[in-house]
């Protein structure tokens, strides 16, 4: 019925937002709103690498998508004052397209690879000597006269981005001398990053109005910019263009996007705990059986939301809706 496309709260890309979303960027550690402990670490990583004219260690930073992993590379970049080259993990296919990437960076310049759970295996080798040694092991040669000769590569950062950081393999993990967990924002912070792209975009917005799309964000920036830009359009075709609560309240029930920004998804899976499974606890593979999702899409995108809410509880026996999410759906709770 609907695609991952139609669905207005998708943490995922979309092709509108190619364009507009690079304007709405933040450039440097200042302008990236929230993530204060992350934030914390990584500045004084900087600093320090900048004043030993070193590269930063390699970095992983992981969470839920639409966090903004691929913008705080960027500012670590920028924040260094180095190039970034941005590649992902199921781009790199062979061994030889990273070192070829590899070979080409300069002195303390950062590669990006988004998506690093996604690397093979003969590819993620080649990478555990250069993070480590800054050098490549390539051999020339068949049989008994092939020898290996090591390759010495310019210092440089990676930064890994992962949805999840239990889905790589331990080796991979420990290379990593800065490990970033990003969070789901707060309210206030997206409603602060709601109102910084208003202004981008100069269309004037209500505190209130604000608040009422940081609300329905479900924690996710990418998602408070994608209701914006909505809100934005029903503004200037119904009113004068201000963005107000009535004209954001009115544009958002249109969208049909709950108080709490819950979409259709978000709806069927706590139902079918609470209907089908009366409650729980159901394990995530008979869950995502029922209600047609793949696990980790489950895991990923829709658990964290409702984990932070307090509708659903974790428990080694599996999945529980809480008591919070009984009274969201007006159903009686009866424990
Ligand atoms: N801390 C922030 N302050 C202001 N805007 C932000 C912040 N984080 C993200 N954004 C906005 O949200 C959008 C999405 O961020 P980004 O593409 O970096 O997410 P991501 O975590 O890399 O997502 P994915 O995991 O899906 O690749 C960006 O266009 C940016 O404008
Ligand atoms: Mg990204």
């Amino acid at each position: 019925m609907f695609s991952e496309e139609d669905r207005i709260i998708t943490s995922g890309m979309k092709n509108e937002d190619v364009d507009i979303e690079s304007s709405l960027r933040p450039k440097s550690l200042d302008e990236y709103l929230g993530q204060e402990k992350a934030k914390e670490k990584l500045k004084i990583f900087i600093e320090a690498a900048k004043a030993r004219n070193e590269q930063l260690d390699h970095v992983l930073l992981y969470g839920p998508p639409g966090l903004g992993k691929t913008t705080l590379s960027a500012i670590i970049a920028n924040e260094m004052g180095v190039n970034i080259r941005i590649t992902s993990g199921p781009a790199i296919e062979r061994a030889g397209d990273l070192a070829a990437i590899l070979t080409n960076l300069n002195e303390n310049d950062v590669l990006f690879i988004d998506e690093i759970h996604r690397i093979n295996r003969t590819v993620e080798e080649i990478l555990y000597p250069a993070m480590e040694d800054f050098c490549l092991d390539i051999i020339i040669g068949k049989g008994p006269s092939a020898r290996s000769i090591r390759l010495d590569l310019p210092k440089f950062t990676l930064i890994g981005a992962t949805t999840r950081a239990g889905m790589l393999t331990s080796p991979l993990r420990d290379r990593f001398g800065v490990i970033c967990k990003l969070d789901l924002y707060k309210i206030d912070e997206l409603s602060s990053i709601v109102k910084r792209s208003a202004k981008i975009l100069g269309s004037p917005i209500d505190e209130n109005a604000a608040i009422e799309i940081g609300r329905r964000s479900r924690g996710t920036p990418r998602i408070a910019n994608r209701l914006l830009k909505r809100v934005r359009d029903y503004a200037q075709v119904k009113g004068d263009g201000t963005i107000t609560s009535e004209v954001a309240k009115s544009a958002l029930e249109l969208l049909e996007i709950d108080k709490l920004g819950l979409d259709y998804v978000d709806k069927k899976l706590m139902l079918t705990i609470i209907k089908k499974f009366n409650g729980g606890p159901v394990g995530l593979d008979t869950l995502a059986a029922a209600i047609g999702e793949d696990r980790n899409t489950i895991e990923d995108v829709y658990e964290p939301y409702l984990i932070q809410l307090g509708f659903i509880d974790r428990s080694p026996r599996g999945r529980i809706a809480t008591f919070n999410a009984y009274e969201h759906f007006n159903i009686p709770y009866k424990k």
